[in-house]
């Protein structure tokens, strides 16, 4: 289960080698124009297998609105979506059903519970953010009605930067690439590691424009605390920036501050946020994906009765996790600008709710 905020509620299901898995989501206002293909749309972005960059796990990732809209718009009760898995191969893991992956949370959820669906790592998948990225469309449908827009890209793969952050050529790429002259080099790093049977890790940046001044709750559920929060739920996610993030710290105040004028900010380091309250500028965060723990290499590990062995992996896993990481951070983000946004209705902020009674 995943909640979050106090509003608007997030909650998943399913494992990846279960029937199905999918979510509900509670607190949508009711009057919401629900466009399934936009739903759907946003579903097949984030889908295995489209690509030999990703998983060979092919699934379509067909998404059925189970309740919470009548004629199109959203009735205000809670909205439940449903993905039925079609490819699971289980056999797979038949070989590693006793053992620990290095890297992955078999371990964890074994010693925590007492016991673990070992197909495909069960729970702690990261098929699970398919039902987040279905929560994240209809959140991301609320923004839209306000003027919030969310964007993503990779601005790092394996260690290699781009510069450039080029968000409509992004969502052209098969590896969301942000940076054009980069993206070979980039795709080369997947595809050596992917050859030599490992895994390479990568840097997700993910901007929101159009947010208004006063999206965040002092002190205690600040909007880059919420954020990062989100993005650090995500699988794989080890680091999460806000703004200049881990940089702002080799620059001088001086070089750091962004200066008022009456037209505005005349930079961005801080990601458009100051105090924990959106400063009507680009949020701007950066979430860094470790490489894919599922890798073809022999590694030591151990049995659940405690012996160690070499573990050999079969099946189908994604070279570089943090390409459809990226659709999944656009959904957290709109998640949580989403609950920010109902959090503020009624408070300052009356055009937000004038539109919502419209
Ligand atoms: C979009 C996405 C795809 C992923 N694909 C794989 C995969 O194919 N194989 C794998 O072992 N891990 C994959 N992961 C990462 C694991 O789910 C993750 O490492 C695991 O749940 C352990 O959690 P942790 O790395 O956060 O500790 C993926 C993560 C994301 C976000
Ligand atoms: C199926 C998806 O990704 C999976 C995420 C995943 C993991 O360990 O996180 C491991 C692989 O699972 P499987 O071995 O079942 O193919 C990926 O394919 C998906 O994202 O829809």
């Amino acid at each position: 289960m995943n909640t979050f905020g106090k509003k608007l509620t997030l909650t998943t299901f399913g494992e990846s080698h279960g029937k199905a898995l999918g979510c509900i989501l509670d607190g949508v206002p009711a009057g919401l124009k629900i466009d399934e293909a936009f739903i759907q749309s946003e579903l097949d972005r984030r889908k295995p297998g489209k690509s030999k960059l990703e998983t060979g796990r092919k699934e379509a990732d067909k998404v059925e609105i189970l309740s919470g809209t009548f004629e199109g718009v959203s009735t205000g009760t809670p909205i439940a979506m449903i993905i039925f898995n079609t490819n699971q191969k289980s056999k797979d893991y038949e070989n590693v059903k006793d053992l620990f992956r290095p890297g992955h949370a078999d371990f964890t959820y074994f010693h925590k519970y007492g016991l673990r669906d070992y197909r495909g790592g069960g729970r702690s998948s990261a098929r699970e953010t398919a039902a987040r990225v279905a929560g994240g469309a209809i959140a991301k449908l609320m923004l839209k009605e306000l003027g919030v827009s969310i964007q993503s890209g990779l601005c790092e793969v394996d260690g290699i930067k781009g510069s450039v952050q080029d968000f409509e050529y992004a969502k052209n790429s098969k590896m969301y690439a942000l940076d054009p002259a980069k993206e070979a080099a980039q795709e080369a790093a997947i595809l050596a590691a992917k050859e030599n049977h490992d895994s390479v890790g990568g840097v997700v940046l993910t901007t929101a424009t159009g947010v208004p001044i006063g999206l965040g709750e002092p002190l205690y559920y600040k909007l880059d605390a919420i954020l990062a929060e989100a993005m650090m739920g995500i699988n794989a996610a080890k680091a999460v920036e806000i703004g200049d993030g881990v940089a702002s710290t080799h620059l001088k105040g001086s070089e750091n501050n962004d200066e008022i004028t009456l037209n505005g900010f005349t930079s961005n380091h801080s990601g458009g946020m100051l105090g924990g309250i959106s400063n009507g500028d680009t949020i701007v965060v950066k979430t860094h994906f470790k490489p894919t723990p599922s890798i073809f290499q022999e590694q030591q590990t151990i049995t659940t009765h405690n012996e160690e062995v070499k573990c050999n992996l079969k099946g189908r896993h994604d070279p570089c996790v943090a390409i459809r990481g990226a659709v999944v951070c656009e959904a957290m983000m709109a998640l949580t600008l989403a609950d920010m946004t109902l959090l503020n209705m009624g408070k300052k902020m009356d055009h937000l709710t004038a539109i919502y009674q419209a």
